[in-house]
This record gives C-alpha cells, sequence and structure tokens, in this order.
C-alpha cells in the first residue's frame, strides 16, 4: 500500500512539474491540490527548468555572433550588459523596425546571462532573478511585436 501511494506521489509530482514548464503554475491556482511539498522544492523544480541549457551551446552562440552586431546593437548590449553586471536593473523596451535585429541581440543577452550565471554555480537567488527578467524582456518584445 505504501508502495502505491509512493507512485501516486510520484506521478502527481511529475504531473505538476509539467505543469509549472507549461504553465509556470501549481496545481493548486487551477483548484486542484498540490502534492505536499514545501516552497523551496517548488522553486527547485523552477530553477532546474532554467537551468536546462547547454552552456557549451551559449559560449558558441556569444563567440560565434557578439563580432557580428552592428553599432547600434553593440551600443545597446553594452548598455544592457552594464545594468545587469552593475546591478542597477530597469527597464529597457527595444523598439525598432522589423528585421532589424532585436530578436538577435535579446537572444545574445540572455545567452551572456546564463552563461555567466553557469559560471557562478551554485546559483544565487539574484541571478536567478536576473535570468526571470530577461525571459520577461523577450515576452515583451514578443507580445510588441506579434
Ligand atoms: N548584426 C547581425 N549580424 C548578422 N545577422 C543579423 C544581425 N542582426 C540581425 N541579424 C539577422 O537578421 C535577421 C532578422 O533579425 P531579427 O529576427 O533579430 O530581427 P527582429 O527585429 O527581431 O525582427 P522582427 O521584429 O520581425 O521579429 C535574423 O536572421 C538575424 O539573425
Amino acid at each position: 500500500m505504501i508502495y502505491c501511494i509512493n507512485i501516486v506521489y510520484g506521478a502527481t509530482i511529475g504531473i505538476e512539474d509539467l505543469c509549472i514548464v507549461i504553465a509556470n503554475l501549481p496545481f493548486s491556482n487551477f483548484g486542484m491540490n498540490s502534492p505536499n511539498r514545501t516552497a523551496s522544492d517548488l522553486m527547485n523544480t523552477e530553477m532546474n527548468r532554467e537551468l536546462q541549457y547547454s552552456t557549451v551551446e551559449m559560449a558558441s552562440i556569444v563567440a560565434r555572433n557578439v563580432p557580428l552586431m552592428n553599432e547600434e546593437q553593440r551600443t545597446n548590449y553594452d548598455r544592457f550588459m552594464l545594468a545587469v553586471s552593475d546591478r542597477q536593473g530597469g527597464f529597457f523596451f527595444l523598439d525598432a523596425p522589423g528585421g532589424t535585429g532585436k530578436t538577435f541581440v535579446i537572444s545574445l543577452i540572455l545567452a551572456e546571462i546564463r552563461l555567466n550565471i553557469a559560471s557562478h554555480w551554485p546559483l544565487n537567488h539574484r541571478a536567478l532573478q536576473q535570468l526571470y527578467w530577461m525571459e520577461v524582456e523577450q515576452l515583451i518584445q514578443y507580445l510588441s511585436c506579434h
């Protein structure tokens, strides 16, 4: 019987993890009972999800594409990276005509930040916030362009 309960518990956690990946929210936000686990366990799931990228790939994206940036892209990229490295924070809105390289620059910034985070493992909370911040920025850009 204990064996069965463990299977159900494990399956529920697995399904809730999928739910978090898809909707970024636990079961409780959809009127279902969340499996009994602590907030820090949930946070670990989030962290693991954010770490599902290859640092080798990130390094090669940065090495290959940073030298390709034009002057304007480079200026914005440097300004953004300075705000991150100096921990100034702030809001950045990248607004330019279609096809001028907004996604190109944002993807590079994200790759660079992910690389920095990987080099500072174990992951600290601040680094994770920066990563979420980037995801929000990408979302804003996506919403403003589609
Ligand atoms: N400096 C660059 N060097 C080489 N390729 C670039 C550069 N900037 C942009 N590109 C390429 O130009 C194309 C268009 O760029 P991108 O998709 O980033 O533009 P965008 O502004 O996000 O476009 P949209 O607003 O339509 O989504 C992409 O193939 C991208 O890889």
